[in-house]
């Protein structure tokens, strides 16, 4: 069984998914940092040398090898569902979990953890804000295709395990 976390950045994908794993007993893994092993370089390393294209390019090649692993929590990147074949994959080899948190609450994460990722690196509270309403606006459509989505401003692992059962039977 596989569990795949969605969502923006700073929607708590990392965060919740180690402590889902931890319940769970199962593995866990962070899409990027599996990505920085791999290729060993650094997320804004790869961002920087090599674009962004190169970067998604890799992300779906890493995607692909951990949709072959048992009994894994996977913490995607946030820009992860929006490319290529990535939400089909991640659909088809496991349950699909959307963390929606609102911008407001995003941004105020953000702010404290900005500098690990290049999209959001240098700007401004206002500018972010701006940032994450349009992006969040174009990203939607994507995360929305997951199986179950979650809301909320503090969601807990065991809600994400409840509706996952709770649905799944
Ligand atoms: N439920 C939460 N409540 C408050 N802060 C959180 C919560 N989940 C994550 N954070 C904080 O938000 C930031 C981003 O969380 P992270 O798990 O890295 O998100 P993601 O992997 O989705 O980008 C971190 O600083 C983390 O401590
Ligand atoms: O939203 C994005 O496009 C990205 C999110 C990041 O992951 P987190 O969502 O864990 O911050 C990371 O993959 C990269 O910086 C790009
Ligand atoms: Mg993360």
């Amino acid at each position: 069984m596989r569990i795949y976390l969605i969502g923006y950045m700073g929607s708590g994908k990392t965060t919740l998914g180690r402590e889902l794993a931890s319940k769970l007993r199962f593995s866990f893994l962070d899409l990027d940092k599996y990505l920085e092993k791999k290729y060993f370089k650094t997320i804004p390393q790869i961002f920087e040398e090599e674009g962004e294209a190169a970067f998604r390019l890799k992300e779906q090649a890493c995607l692909h090898e951990v949709s072959e692993f048992e009994d894994v929590v996977v913490a995607t990147g946030g820009g992860a569902p929006c490319f290529f074949d990535n939400m089909d994959v991640m659909n088809r080899t496991g349950y699909c979990v959307f963390l929606d948190v609102d911008s407001e609450e995003l941004a105020s994460r953000l702010m404290e953890s900005k500098t690990e990722r290049p999209l959001i690196k240098g700007k401004s509270p206002d500018e972010l804000m701006d940032f994450i309403d349009k992006m969040m606006e174009k990203r939607r459509p994507y995360y929305e295709r997951a199986s179950y989505i979650v809301s909320g401003t503090n969601i807990t692992p065991e809600e994400i395990l409840v509706r996952i059962e709770f649905e799944h039977g």
